[in-house]
Protein backbone atom coordinates (compact mmCIF):
# COMPACT_ATOMS: atom_id res chain seq x y z
CA UNK A 1 0.00 0.00 0.00
CA UNK A 2 0.86 3.44 -0.81
CA UNK A 3 2.85 5.36 2.24
CA UNK A 4 1.06 8.48 2.89
CA UNK A 5 3.56 11.95 3.81
CA UNK A 6 2.43 14.78 4.35
CA UNK A 7 4.87 17.58 4.23
CA UNK A 8 4.69 19.94 7.34
CA UNK A 9 6.06 22.75 5.21
CA UNK A 10 2.70 24.00 3.90
CA UNK A 11 1.42 23.70 7.61
CA UNK A 12 0.84 26.37 10.24
CA UNK A 13 4.27 26.52 11.61
CA UNK A 14 2.86 28.69 14.58
CA UNK A 15 0.96 25.39 15.60
CA UNK A 16 3.19 22.76 14.08
CA UNK A 17 2.59 20.21 16.88
CA UNK A 18 -1.54 20.14 16.27
CA UNK A 19 -1.05 20.25 12.62
CA UNK A 20 1.21 16.93 12.94
CA UNK A 21 -1.72 15.71 15.07
CA UNK A 22 -3.71 17.14 12.25
CA UNK A 23 -2.33 14.57 9.35
CA UNK A 24 -1.80 11.79 12.13
CA UNK A 25 -6.03 12.00 12.39
CA UNK A 26 -6.48 12.31 8.95
CA UNK A 27 -4.71 9.10 8.15
CA UNK A 28 -1.27 9.71 6.44
CA UNK A 29 1.34 7.18 7.48
CA UNK A 30 4.38 9.44 7.92
CA UNK A 31 4.98 13.34 8.88
CA UNK A 32 7.55 14.56 6.23
CA UNK A 33 10.07 17.04 7.45
CA UNK A 34 11.01 19.44 4.90
CA UNK A 35 14.83 21.16 6.43
CA UNK A 36 16.79 23.77 4.11
CA UNK A 37 19.68 25.57 4.95
CA UNK A 38 19.26 28.67 3.01
CA UNK A 39 22.31 27.08 0.84
CA UNK A 40 21.28 24.35 -0.68
CA UNK A 41 18.18 25.53 -1.15
CA UNK A 42 17.35 29.29 -1.37
CA UNK A 43 14.86 28.81 1.78
CA UNK A 44 14.98 28.42 5.60
CA UNK A 45 12.98 26.27 7.38
CA UNK A 46 13.58 23.67 10.64
CA UNK A 47 16.35 22.64 12.65
CA UNK A 48 16.85 19.37 14.83
CA UNK A 49 15.42 21.23 18.00
CA UNK A 50 12.03 21.59 15.91
CA UNK A 51 11.96 17.62 15.33
CA UNK A 52 13.28 17.33 19.20
CA UNK A 53 10.08 19.20 20.32
CA UNK A 54 7.55 17.69 17.54
CA UNK A 55 9.16 14.25 19.29
CA UNK A 56 7.14 14.83 22.44
CA UNK A 57 3.87 14.89 20.51
CA UNK A 58 3.63 12.35 18.48
CA UNK A 59 5.45 8.58 18.06
CA UNK A 60 4.54 9.52 14.12
CA UNK A 61 7.17 8.11 11.82
CA UNK A 62 9.41 11.36 11.26
CA UNK A 63 10.92 11.34 7.51
CA UNK A 64 13.52 13.95 7.35
CA UNK A 65 14.80 15.13 4.14
CA UNK A 66 17.69 17.19 4.50
CA UNK A 67 18.00 19.95 1.85
CA UNK A 68 21.72 21.22 2.77
CA UNK A 69 24.60 21.80 2.46
CA UNK A 70 27.15 19.05 3.80
CA UNK A 71 24.32 16.85 5.64
CA UNK A 72 27.38 14.85 7.33
CA UNK A 73 26.92 17.42 10.09
CA UNK A 74 23.89 17.29 10.90
CA UNK A 75 22.73 13.47 10.93
CA UNK A 76 24.04 13.16 14.89
CA UNK A 77 22.14 16.16 15.75
CA UNK A 78 18.99 14.51 13.85
CA UNK A 79 19.02 11.13 14.62
CA UNK A 80 18.91 12.39 18.31
CA UNK A 81 16.13 14.86 18.13
CA UNK A 82 13.74 11.63 16.61
CA UNK A 83 14.27 11.48 13.23
CA UNK A 84 13.25 7.80 12.25
CA UNK A 85 14.36 8.53 8.08
CA UNK A 86 16.94 10.69 7.15
CA UNK A 87 17.47 11.30 3.41
CA UNK A 88 19.94 13.53 2.09
CA UNK A 89 21.19 14.87 -1.49
CA UNK A 90 23.37 13.01 -3.55
CA UNK A 91 24.21 16.51 -5.12
CA UNK A 92 25.59 17.55 -1.36
CA UNK A 93 27.73 15.04 -0.67
CA UNK A 94 30.73 13.97 -1.86
CA UNK A 95 31.01 10.60 0.17
CA UNK A 96 27.76 9.30 -0.14
CA UNK A 97 28.12 5.57 1.14
CA UNK A 98 30.37 6.79 3.98
CA UNK A 99 26.94 9.21 4.67
CA UNK A 100 24.41 5.93 4.70
CA UNK A 101 26.59 4.02 6.68
CA UNK A 102 26.90 6.96 9.55
CA UNK A 103 22.94 7.21 8.86
CA UNK A 104 22.74 3.70 9.78
CA UNK A 105 24.92 3.58 12.22
CA UNK A 106 21.94 5.60 14.30
CA UNK A 107 19.80 2.75 13.86
CA UNK A 108 18.05 4.52 11.65
CA UNK A 109 16.80 4.33 8.02
CA UNK A 110 18.30 6.18 5.24
CA UNK A 111 17.37 8.10 1.86
CA UNK A 112 19.19 9.84 -1.12
CA UNK A 113 17.32 12.30 -2.77
CA UNK A 114 18.02 13.21 -6.53
CA UNK A 115 16.68 17.00 -7.97
CA UNK A 116 15.26 16.78 -11.04
CA UNK A 117 18.40 17.73 -13.51
CA UNK A 118 20.42 14.38 -11.53
CA UNK A 119 20.54 11.67 -14.02
CA UNK A 120 19.50 8.00 -12.25
CA UNK A 121 23.24 6.45 -12.89
CA UNK A 122 24.28 9.21 -9.94
CA UNK A 123 22.92 6.30 -7.92
CA UNK A 124 23.21 3.33 -9.21
CA UNK A 125 26.46 2.11 -7.13
CA UNK A 126 24.43 3.18 -3.60
CA UNK A 127 21.13 1.34 -4.48
CA UNK A 128 21.93 -1.98 -2.30
CA UNK A 129 22.67 0.50 0.32
CA UNK A 130 19.98 3.01 0.32
CA UNK A 131 16.03 2.35 2.17
CA UNK A 132 14.80 4.66 -0.14
CA UNK A 133 15.69 7.01 -3.38
CA UNK A 134 13.71 10.01 -3.32
CA UNK A 135 12.68 11.91 -6.67
CA UNK A 136 12.36 15.37 -6.81
CA UNK A 137 9.44 16.25 -9.01
CA UNK A 138 10.06 19.88 -8.69
CA UNK A 139 12.90 21.97 -8.33
CA UNK A 140 13.58 21.51 -4.05
CA UNK A 141 13.17 25.32 -2.06
CA UNK A 142 9.26 25.78 -1.98
CA UNK A 143 5.87 24.36 -1.53
CA UNK A 144 3.32 24.47 -4.27
CA UNK A 145 5.06 24.27 -7.08
CA UNK A 146 4.06 22.80 -10.53
CA UNK A 147 5.00 18.36 -11.14
CA UNK A 148 7.43 17.98 -13.49
CA UNK A 149 5.77 15.44 -15.85
CA UNK A 150 9.20 13.97 -17.16
CA UNK A 151 9.60 12.62 -13.35
CA UNK A 152 6.74 9.81 -13.88
CA UNK A 153 9.12 8.28 -16.53
CA UNK A 154 11.93 8.51 -13.89
CA UNK A 155 10.23 6.83 -11.07
CA UNK A 156 9.27 4.04 -13.95
CA UNK A 157 13.09 3.47 -14.92
CA UNK A 158 13.24 3.67 -11.27
CA UNK A 159 11.39 0.93 -10.47
CA UNK A 160 12.99 -1.18 -13.02
CA UNK A 161 16.82 -0.35 -11.42
CA UNK A 162 15.10 -1.73 -8.68
CA UNK A 163 13.65 -4.81 -9.50
CA UNK A 164 16.13 -5.94 -11.88
CA UNK A 165 18.63 -6.10 -8.32
CA UNK A 166 16.12 -7.73 -6.51
CA UNK A 167 15.64 -5.31 -4.01
CA UNK A 168 13.12 -3.64 -1.68
CA UNK A 169 14.48 0.61 -1.87
CA UNK A 170 11.20 2.10 -1.93
CA UNK A 171 10.85 4.85 -4.14
CA UNK A 172 9.97 8.11 -2.80
CA UNK A 173 8.23 11.20 -4.77
CA UNK A 174 8.25 15.02 -3.80
CA UNK A 175 6.64 18.11 -5.12
CA UNK A 176 3.17 19.08 -7.21
CA UNK A 177 1.70 15.74 -5.81
CA UNK A 178 -2.31 15.95 -5.73
CA UNK A 179 -4.91 13.40 -6.52
CA UNK A 180 -3.89 13.55 -10.66
CA UNK A 181 -0.25 13.66 -10.58
CA UNK A 182 -0.45 10.88 -7.49
CA UNK A 183 -2.16 8.39 -9.48
CA UNK A 184 0.60 8.66 -12.43
CA UNK A 185 3.23 8.23 -9.61
CA UNK A 186 1.71 5.60 -8.05
CA UNK A 187 1.56 3.30 -11.67
CA UNK A 188 4.98 4.25 -12.45
CA UNK A 189 6.07 2.75 -9.42
CA UNK A 190 6.04 5.58 -6.53
CA UNK A 191 5.92 3.61 -2.86
CA UNK A 192 5.53 7.01 -0.64
CA UNK A 193 3.94 10.38 -2.27
CA UNK A 194 5.08 13.46 0.07
CA UNK A 195 2.02 15.98 -0.77
CA UNK A 196 2.01 19.70 0.96
CA UNK A 197 -0.36 21.98 -0.38
CA UNK A 198 -2.52 19.49 -1.66
CA UNK A 199 -2.88 17.96 2.06
CA UNK A 200 -2.97 21.09 4.01
CA UNK A 201 -4.70 23.32 1.64
CA UNK A 202 -7.23 21.09 1.61
CA UNK A 203 -10.98 21.86 2.79
CA UNK A 204 -11.15 17.97 4.42
CA UNK A 205 -7.45 16.95 4.83
CA UNK A 206 -8.72 12.97 5.46
CA UNK A 207 -10.19 12.83 2.27
CA UNK A 208 -7.24 14.57 0.56
CA UNK A 209 -4.99 11.26 1.93
CA UNK A 210 -7.42 9.40 0.83
CA UNK A 211 -7.51 10.44 -3.00
CA UNK A 212 -3.58 10.13 -2.62
CA UNK A 213 -3.20 6.67 -1.86
O1 LIG B 1 10.58 19.36 -0.62
C1 LIG B 1 9.76 20.20 -0.82
C2 LIG B 1 10.15 21.48 -1.41
O2 LIG B 1 11.51 21.49 -1.55
C3 LIG B 1 8.31 19.96 -0.43
O3 LIG B 1 8.22 18.78 0.33
C4 LIG B 1 7.41 19.85 -1.58
O4 LIG B 1 7.55 20.88 -2.47
C5 LIG B 1 5.99 19.65 -1.10
O5 LIG B 1 5.19 20.72 -1.39
P1 LIG B 1 4.02 20.67 -2.47
O6 LIG B 1 3.31 19.37 -2.28
O7 LIG B 1 3.20 21.87 -2.13
O8 LIG B 1 4.68 20.74 -3.82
Amino acid sequence: MTIIAPSILSSDFSRLGEEVARIQDAGADWCHIDVMDGQFVPNLTFGAPVVKSLRKRTEMFFDCHLMVENPENYVDSFAAAGADLICVHAEATHHLHRLLQSIHSKGIQAGVALNPATPLCQIEEILPYADMILIMSVNPGFGGQKFIPTSVDKIRRLKQMIRERDLKTLIEVDGGVNGETAKACREAGADVLVAGSFVFGAADMQEAVAALR
